[in-house]
């Protein structure tokens, strides 16, 4: 895929792909493409060469609602919740079955999984903090039983505790056979839950492997992930 802004070549032949239960995931320094690599897959930039496949039928170029009824559920950056609901409603508005008409996140699970958000079911949107939020939002993507979900900057912004909260719901779902796309600065906790790491680097894909595969190259960590 290769994908621009006017005439800034920010995606340079990038090969990506997720397979059924899979976690991956996506790193990079900033401004590396990352954001632009996922926005290009949901539809939200369209790729100038190349293009997107889901489940094998070709969607470059389809509106994002249309990648997301085919399972993909995606949880941008900075969050995005609608901040004048309540975590009920919120939570509530995005039911619906899955592609295979799979109903395995139903609202009780969300709040099982998410013992935070139970404790402030009445709370609007805006109330809640940052941590708060991001468990909202990925509650509500799960709430549309996805086969994929896409999560940007999973952890920015959030108090540790906060963020390890985080990582124990990102590790349920890769358990429950969702695959992920995880985008994270974090190498030390994205490798604990991830099947196959992609580092970005200008557009390019520098590195692909295991989470094993990448921790024994430390240096890519150093030069790479500026560890
Ligand atoms: N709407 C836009 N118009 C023009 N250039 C953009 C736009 N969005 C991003 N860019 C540029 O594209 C490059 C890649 O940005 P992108 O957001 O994909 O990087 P990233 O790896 O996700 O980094 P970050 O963690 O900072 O979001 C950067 O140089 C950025 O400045």
């Amino acid at each position: 895929m290769h994908t621009y802004y006017g005439a800034s070549h920010i995606l340079k032949g990038v090969n990506f792909s997720v397979r059924r239960g899979e976690t991956i995931g996506l790193m990079g320094r900033n401004g590396m493409g990352k954001s632009t690599l996922l926005k290009s897959i949901m539809g939200l930039v369209k790729p100038r060469r190349g293009g997107v496949l889901v489940m094998g039928k070709p969607m470059t170029g389809r509106a994002p609602y249309e990648i997301a009824q085919l399972g993909v559920a995606y949880v941008p950056e900075g969050r995005g919740i609608f901040g004048n609901l309540s975590v009920v409603e919120n939570l509530k508005m995005a039911a619906r079955a899955g592609t295979r008409g799979q109903r395995d996140w139903t609202y009780e699970r969300v709040l099982d999984t998410f013992p935070r958000l139970a404790e402030r079911l009445n709370h609007g949107g805006q109330q809640l903090s940052g941590g708060e939020q991001q468990m909202l939002t990925i509650g509500r993507a799960l709430m549309t039983n996805p086969d994929v979900l896409i999560l940007d900057e999973a952890t920015e912004g959030l108090a540790p505790l906060i963020a390890r909260e985080i990582w124990r719901i990102c590790d349920v779902i890769r358990q429950t056979g969702i695959s992920s796309v995880i985008v994270d600065k974090n190498w030390r906790h994205v490798t604990q839950v991830t099947d196959r790491n992609v580092i970005l680097v200008k557009g390019e894909v520098v590195f692909e492997g295991t989470s094993e595969a990448l921790r024994a190259q430390p240096e890519l960590l150093t030069q790479h992930l500026g560890v």
